[in-house]
């Protein structure tokens, strides 16, 4: 079996470490070259922490898919970086699995338009974690019978974008199957600005930051008399490499934009 060129941007952050460890210890995948911050023109194997990893590392992705052939790149950055090198992967007929969260609904059009043309996929997974995908579906599944809905997204206290790009997500899958809704009072006022968290179409998402936690999220039904709490907890970064080798896998065979793994998952 022919191996996929890999490059993996964002390699000494929490998920790209562990995602150069999965390209490196995937028989049918090599790793072809990094986009790092820092240490342009150096060589992976000399970072600590990646003895016996070779790859080329560059601090600008245009340089360095125009250097190094790769067919995927994995971008596990930043939510300012993460768009620009989706982009750039594009333009160069390269194919990103992206776990970066933070894009916008204009991101994703732009990003289908783009895939569209070029004929390439490119998978936008908000979060990789199998358990997670099935939080997702089982919560949509819910809210056929179930409409009042509000999402508590708990992770730890580096995380820079709020809401979580999950509980966006699972917001946008409830969404497809329940009517519209205002939850709440009709009158209620917050006496404290953000008390009721965030609102996407009336469900109320409430985003936790602690140090100590990982990826977790709850996700409340409540009606007369009852309540439904449907729930994951990622307890370290490992939980999502078996969605990103699904990805790398998978975006080979498609030509179009995928947002969410439930998409591919059978
Ligand atoms: N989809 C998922 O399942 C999933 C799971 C965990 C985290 N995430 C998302 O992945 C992203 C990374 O999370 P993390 O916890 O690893 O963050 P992190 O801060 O540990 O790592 C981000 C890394 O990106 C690097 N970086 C920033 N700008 C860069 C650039 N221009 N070029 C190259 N590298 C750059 C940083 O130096 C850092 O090492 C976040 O957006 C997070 O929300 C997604
Ligand atoms: O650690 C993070 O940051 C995570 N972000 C994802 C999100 O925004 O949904 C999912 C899991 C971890």
């Amino acid at each position: 079996m022919e191996k996929i060129k890999i490059a993996v941007a964002g390699p000494r952050g929490r998920m790209g470490k562990e995602a150069v460890l999965l390209v490196h210890n995937t028989e049918h995948f090599e790793l072809v070259a990094v986009i790092d911050r820092k240490n342009d023109g150096g060589n992976l194997q000399d970072v600590k922490g990646f003895e016996n990893i070779p790859a080329p590392i560059f601090t600008d992705i245009k340089e360095c898919l125009e250097t190094v052939q790769a067919d995927v790149l994995i971008d596990l950055t930043t939510p300012e970086f993460g768009m620009l090198h989706t982009v750039t992967a594009l333009e160069h007929g390269v194919r990103p699995v992206v776990g970066t969260t933070g894009f916008t609904k204009e991101d994703l059009q732009k990003l289908q338009e783009m895939c569209e043309e070029k004929e390439l996929g490119c998978i936008i997974a908000p979060n990789f974690a199998l358990g997670a995908i099935l939080m997702m579906k089982f919560s949509q599944m819910a809210a056929k019978y179930f409409t009042d809905v509000e999402i508590i997204e708990m992770h730890h206290d580096q995380k820079l974008d709020a809401p979580s790009g999950t509980a966006v997500k699972t917001a946008q899958l409830i969404q497809e199957v329940r009517e519209s809704k205002q939850q709440g009072h009709p009158d209620e006022k917050e006496t404290i600005p953000g008390a009721r968290g965030a609102n996407i179409d009336g469900m109320r998402i409430h985003s936790v930051r602690l140090p100590g936690l990982i990826a977790h999220q709850q996700v409340m039904f409540g009606a007369d008399g009852q309540s439904l709490t449907i729930r994951h907890d990622s307890y370290n970064r490992e939980s999502f490499m078996s969605g990103v080798k699904l990805a790398v896998e998978n975006i080979m065979k498609i030509d179009m934009l995928v947002y969410g793994l439930e998409n591919i998952i059978e």
